[in-house]
């Protein structure tokens, strides 16, 4: 390169035109490795997308002549019943998970701020940030800022770029089972730690960055699980260098997902108990001491989460699909939903929101017994084992969050058996998919409301899932294996075993491409 080499940061490629030249910095000779092959005039670039952001602020890229954008907390009967006026709020700033009353928080926006801007403008803006690494708003989370954690410094972002997951036309699966043509599957778990946690773990985690910067007494954070919020806790916690502390019931969650926490350096706790009861000790321990709560019951969490439903919407190039189908289980998620379709629809990107369907596991179904029940009393249950085991929850910390978005999107509550939902499961993993039991959960759900009429054959219905497939193969496997008890495993795919001789090999082939023939 002679004279106008260029002395690069390993893996970047420098081009004096692309958006980093102003970081380029002349060095002075002496700065340099001076060798006979490399003569002492070279430029040093030492940019990196964080710096970008600082200088050009990416997030705010709007005009200043608007109000100001921002947000706290309020209880949430302040949302769910608007007549209960109070002036009960807190900053983002603040350490707190519960209202004086012991009710939940939400998260609310300034919305006359937003409504600075129209549909329209929010529609392009987030449009034009897709599939960029640009920092933080490349990450499908972020690209939503202003309507997530406005007030942030980009600076104290910790992201993995998580979201703009893949919305998955099923086009086999829709025409052979359930004779649609218009059915998606948002894949979720297609993500950093791969779960849908990793939405709602990113604005929690930068929070906490934020926390520790303004010297608020937190040492770590800390979490009940059924394996996949343990394992964004701990991998955004070990990004940023904070402190991971998880409660996980011992011998109740999949291997893969054990293995995650432990990887990223958590303080792992398996206890002798059961989700319900970790998520009773980490609401102690939390109250006690220097760990800020990573659970959803902390409402930032679903802030980072109701972006998939916003995703959802500008995937389908903001026309609204008909019915979105979530698993439940400590039931944030369904809200969440809601929460991202409810601000596209005030803030005028669409003109109507889906109907939810929200699905459970029939061993851990509070909310549908609640829901048969008309809404007339809820109990908690015992949870019993699930194959579905991240939704093995007898007592949901956000039910009356699930009740409101069901409520208000003319929402439904199914249930899956066991023996249901690792059908479903296998069915869908069947035309090329590779689902995780809980979005076995929820197909069940959809074969539910397709066999009694309730969701027509045109109509245009997303399933979540909400997890990677990989992380349950033990269930797989014992389903494939036919090693379940009192399970007829009617899609079992067991590998055949064969001699290692040619006419063995042409023996079997012959015969399964016979099968196949008719
Ligand atoms: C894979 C998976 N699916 C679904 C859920 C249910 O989400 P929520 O607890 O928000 O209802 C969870 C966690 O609970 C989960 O880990
Ligand atoms: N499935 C969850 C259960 C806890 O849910 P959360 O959303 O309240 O953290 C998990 O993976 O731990």
């Amino acid at each position: 390169m002679g004279c106008s080499a260029f002395f690069t940061v390993p893996g970047t490629s420098v081009n004096p035109r692309s958006r980093f030249s102003t970081f380029v910095v002349r060095s002075s000779a002496s700065d340099l490795p001076h060798t006979s092959a490399s003569p002492p005039q070279p430029v040093k670039q030492y940019h990196n997308i964080r710096e970008e952001a600082r200088l050009h602020n990416n997030s705010i890229a709007i005009s200043t002549d608007h109000p100001r954008f921002s947000a706290k907390y309020v209880p949430f009967t302040a949302i769910a019943d608007p007549s209960s006026s109070t002036d009960e709020s807190y900053s983002l700033d603040e350490i707190v998970y519960r209202s004086q009353s012991g009710a939940l928080l939400d998260v609310h926006h300034d919305m006359d701020a937003l409504k600075h801007f129209d549909g329209q403008y929010w529609r392009s803006l987030f449009d034009s940030r897709v599939g960029k690494t640009t920092w933080p708003v490349g990450s499908g989370v972020w690209s939503k800022k202003e309507w997530v954690l406005p007030e942030i410094d980009d600076d104290d972002i910790i992201s993995a770029f998580e979201g703009n997951s893949n919305l998955f036309w099923a086009e086999r699966y829709g025409k052979e089972f359930m004779g649609m043509n218009d059915l998606w599957v948002k894949h979720c778990g297609n993500s950093h730690t791969g779960s849908f946690k990793d939405l709602g773990m990113t604005v929690l985690v930068s929070q906490v960055n934020r926390l520790r910067k303004l010297k608020k007494p937190l040492v770590g954070v800390g979490c009940a699980s059924t394996g996949d919020t343990s394992a964004a806790l701990s991998a955004y916690c070990a990004s940023a260098g904070i402190p991971s502390i998880v409660f996980l019931p011992a011998n109740k969650i999949s291997m893969a997902q054990l293995v995650q926490p432990i990887a990223n350096g958590a303080f792992v706790l398996s206890i002798d108990t059961d989700f319900d009861g970790c998520m009773q000790l980490i609401r102690e321990v939390t109250a006690e001491l220097p760990i800020y709560l990573a659970n959803s019951l902390n409402s930032l969490r679903l802030e980072g989460q109701k972006t998939a439903a916003i995703e959802i919407l500008q995937q389908f190039d903001w026309e609204v699909p008909d019915w979105v189908i979530v698993p439940g289980g400590n039931l944030g998620n369904i809200y969440a939903f809601y929460k991202g379709f409810h601000m596209c629809k005030e803030l005028g990107l669409v003109d109507r929101i889906p109907r939810l369907v929200c699905a459970q596991a029939a061993n851990a179904n509070p909310l549908y017994l609640y829901y048969k029940s008309e809404w007339k009393e809820f109990k908690p249950v015992k949870a019993n084992a699930t194959f579905a085991s991240a939704i093995q929850i007898g007592d949901p910390v956000s039910i009356d969050r699930a009740v409101y978005a069901l409520k208000n999107s003319n929402g439904i509550v199914e249930e899956a058996t066991e023996e249901e939902l690792m059908d479903a499961m296998a069915q869908a993993d069947s035309t090329g998919m590779f689902t995780c039991p809980h979005t076995g959960v929820a197909l069940t759900a959809l074969i539910k409301l397709r066999r009694s009429g309730v969701i027509g054959p045109m109509d245009r219905t997303v399933v979540v899932s909400t997890a990677h497939g990989l992380k349950f193969t033990q269930s797989k496997i014992d389903y494939h294996s036919k090693d379940i008890k009192d399970m007829a495993c009617r899609f079992a795919n067991p590998p055949v075993q064969v001699k290692a001789d040619f006419g063995s090999v042409m023996d079997v082939l012959k015969k399964y491409l016979l099968s196949k023939a008719n």
